[in-house]
């Protein structure tokens, strides 16, 4: 299969959706590579290095995208929906949920249309997603940091405290992944931290990991309001896989925070989290302020640590996309239903329910239409 890898174009993304060693791997597996010229180079990766491990180098995005399977990172954006073609097997993270403009774009070019972040296992995780919430959770917290010093908009908070100064105040708003990660940077640090899951079961793990460092809350509008309002750092990290992010800290919540106070939405790639979050900001300009608190709603927040985060993403990613590339979309799904899950569009049809039910498209069960094609 040729596969084709282009250079990420959105704002400061400097990840790339293969390192030389995966290009090596699926070399060696039989297909043919193009990669973007320049693709890696803002992280070390250079031509020569893809050229090496078996790499075609491409002068332009639009020859990258006329191969049968590109292997990306973040989803595409408006002025690379004019490469999609039928057939086309696209390999990324897409965030459907929240964006109308390009599902429609990909039903309508045909484009199979592979999400790495609704990629299953059968215990519910999501193998492609978690190393960049491990990446976003851990840089929320100093983020955070960062914009509560006085220098930077916020409040003069050092989260720490010092001798005698009681620390600062974290409130992290889903205990998954990016909120363990969250914590772990929080605690740390020395912060208070509390953290509100749905999950009384996942509460009960956060709780025996952080050994009594760590306020566990069951979510509900009321202890949301509570936390928040006493909060110098809210972290919003909630999920519900494929679907649009619950707005779970509302306008009069926020209201009541005190000013210089920051919010890190991560969960802004699925739409946010935040009621006052109505923008998704940019490594360029992160922050805007509303009702005095600093908001932060980056959705491509591990591209500001693209050496770390490409290699760990592609550790993840290159397994299962080898899967796909030998054995084609139809039989790879067949045989690992992870990667069923991972199919949002196919020939037209939507097949992940919350994507459907989001934009109001008909669901088309994937099995069926991979039963159809087997
Ligand atoms: N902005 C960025 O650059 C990045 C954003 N993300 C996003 O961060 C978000 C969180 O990802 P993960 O931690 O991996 O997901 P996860 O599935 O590991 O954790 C989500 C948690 O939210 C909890 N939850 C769901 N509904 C809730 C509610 N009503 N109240 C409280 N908790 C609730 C779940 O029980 C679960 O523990 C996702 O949207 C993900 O795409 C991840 C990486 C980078
Ligand atoms: C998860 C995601 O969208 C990102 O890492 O940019």
């Amino acid at each position: 299969m040729i596969i084709g890898v282009p250079k990420e174009i959105k704002n400061n993304e400097y990840r790339v959706g293969m390192t030389p060693g995966s290009v090596h791997s699926y070399a060696a597996a039989g297909h043919e590579v193009w990669v973007e010229t320049l693709a890696g180079q803002g992280i070390g990766f250079t031509d020569e290095d893809y050229a090496q491990a078996g790499a075609k180098i491409v002068g332009s995005a639009a020859e990258v995208w006329t191969a049968e399977m590109v292997v990306k990172v973040k989803e595409p954006i408006p002025s690379e929906y004019g490469y999609f073609h039928a057939g086309l097997i696209l390999y990324t993270y897409l965030h459907l949920a929240p964006e109308a403009e390009l599902t429609q774009a990909l039903v309508d070019n045909k484009v199979t249309a592979i999400a790495y972040e609704t990629i299953q296992l059968d215990n519910g995780s999501l193998p492609l997603l978690t190393p960049m919430s491990e990446v976003a959770g851990r840089m929320a917290v100093q983020i955070g940091a960062h914009f509560l010093e006085k220098a930077h908009g916020g409040k003069g908070i050092l989260l720490s405290g010092v001798p005698g100064v009681e620390p600062g105040k974290v409130a992290v708003i889903g205990g998954g992944i990016v909120g363990a990660n969250a914590a772990k940077m929080a605690i740390g640090l020395g912060a208070d931290l509390s953290i509100v899951d749905l999950n009384p079961d996942r509460l009960r793990q956060l709780d025996d990991q952080f050994q009594g460092r760590v306020k566990t809350i069951m979510s509900n509008p009321y202890n949301i309001a509570e936390v928040v309002r006493g909060a110098d750092l809210v972290v919003g990290a909630v999920l519900i896989p494929g679907a649009r992010a619950p707005r779970l800290v509302t306008e009069e919540m926020v209201r009541r925070m005190s000013p210089g106070s920051v919010i890190v939405d991560v969960a802004i790639d699925q739409g946010g989290s935040i009621e006052t979050i109505d923008r998704i900001t940019t490594h360029d300009d992160p922050t805007y302020v509303k009702h005095g608190v600093i908001h932060y709603a980056v959705a491509n927040m591990p591209g500001a640590v693209a050496r770390t985060s490409t290699l760990a993403l592609t550790n993840v990613t290159t397994p299962y996309g080898l899967q796909i590339a030998n054995k084609g979309y139809v039989r790879a799904a067949s045989d690992n239903h992870a990667i069923a899950k991972g199919i949002n569009v196919v020939a037209g049809h939507v097949t992940y329910q919350a994507v459907a039910e989001a934009h109001g498209y008909e669901h088309t069960d994937v099995y069926s239409f991979l039963n159809s094609r087997l």
